[in-house]
């Protein structure tokens, strides 16, 4: 495990709380603040008396209380799970070379060559029509099937369970599951970042450190569709798993700078064992499943270097807030040398 250690931007204490009800992203300092902020859109979109008011402050008060534990519950229920869960496929949470696609090996070696170039990708690496976002295969059919099976297994265990975020109600944290150490760092460290590296070195793809893995899951009755959104990532990884599903396609604008009005949607769908890579703050969301189960492997890579200048979600320089494991990939900076320190006199 590594040593360094991560912190969250304040920000996740104030930014970014998602108001189901409104499909509405809000900051929340003060009461006043939001009130102006927000009072009219939340009007318009049919919160038209006091006591609808009151209960979405209740809800926002709930959501920040929650992010101040989350970290605290977290290791608490890692504990718990590790106490009574028994897994299904323990195979499962130690990656192997038999696990990934040959294609996806092969898209591996191709990317640390050292003349490997952008202008001549494997064709197995399939350009999507949004902008630098791309397919590639990943994983076997047999992995998937144990994969969700494991998951499943999870899912019906007694064991306590921490949702992905607020925008995802089914989905599994991978870390609290015991994947990170066996599982998801070796194969950012040694499968994805040469890919990264390759295809996204302008937007921290090159210096990825640390990762946030979950899986999501839509299925009738249960989440249907994701919001449109950018994720607290530079690289994401987007894993197509299974099982079998009718639409639930995604769809891609453009960077999180660029205002609404001026952007096309292009729609991408899922093929599964493949993953879709994309930029971070691509900005992108899920239309409705219409039938079946679809279950996708996410993980959201990090660059300290790129993050610790600018949080993507505050768009400002980060106020460290310790934190868990990777937290939010933000690290502490080494502080500049003193010119004079002695040991950094030369005569
Ligand atoms: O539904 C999906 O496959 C996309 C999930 C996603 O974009 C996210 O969790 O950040
Ligand atoms: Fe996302």
């Amino acid at each position: 495990m590594s040593t360094t250690q991560f912190y969250h931007c304040s920000c996740f204490y104030t930014d970014n709380i998602f108001l189901t009800e409104f499909k509405l992203h809000i900051k929340y300092t003060s009461e006043e603040q939001f009130r102006q902020t927000y009072g009219a859109i939340l009007r318009k979109r049919g919160c038209s008396t006091t006591e609808h008011f009151q209960k979405v402050l209740k809800q926002i008060e709930k959501e920040i209380y929650r992010r101040k534990l989350l970290d605290e519950e977290a290791i608490e229920r890692s504990a718990m799970i590790r106490e009574i869960y028994k897994p299904f496929h323990r195979h499962v949470y130690v990656l192997q070379e038999s696990y990934l696609a040959p294609e996806f090996l092969e898209i591996v070696t191709f990317s640390k060559c050292e003349n490997a170039s952008m202008d001549r990708l494997p064709k197995s690496i399939v350009q999507l029509a949004a902008p630098r976002t791309y397919r590639i295969p990943v994983f076997t059919e047999e992995f998937c099937r144990d994969f969700i099976e494991e998951l499943e297994n999870f899912e019906q265990s007694e064991a306590p369970k921490g949702r992905p975020n607020t925008m995802n109600n089914y989905g599994v944290l991978l870390n609290e599951l015991g994947f990170d150490a066996t599982f998801l760092t070796p194969l950012r460290e040694a499968y994805l970042c040469p890919v990264a590296s390759l295809l996204f070195s302008d937007c921290g793809g090159d210096t990825l450190d640390s990762h946030k893995a979950f899986v999501v899951k839509y299925a009738l009755q249960q989440d249907l569709d994701l919001s449109y959104h950018y994720d607290n990532a530079e690289v994401t990884l987007n894993v197509s798993l299974g099982k079998d599903f009718t639409e639930g396609s995604l769809y891609f604008g453009d960077m999180r700078q660029v205002p609404i009005s001026e952007t096309e949607c292009v729609e991408i769908g899922h093929e599964t064992t493949h993953g879709l890579l994309h930029r971070g703050q691509h900005m992108h969301g899920a239309l409705p499943l219409t039938s079946g189960q679809r279950w996708n492997l996410i993980i959201w890579m990090r660059s300290s270097v790129v993050r610790n200048q600018l949080c993507p979600m505050c768009n400002k320089k980060p106020e460290l807030v310790e934190g868990d494991g990777f937290a939010d990939g933000f690290t502490r900076e080494a502080p500049a040398p003193s010119a004079n320190t002695d040991s950094c006199v030369v005569i």
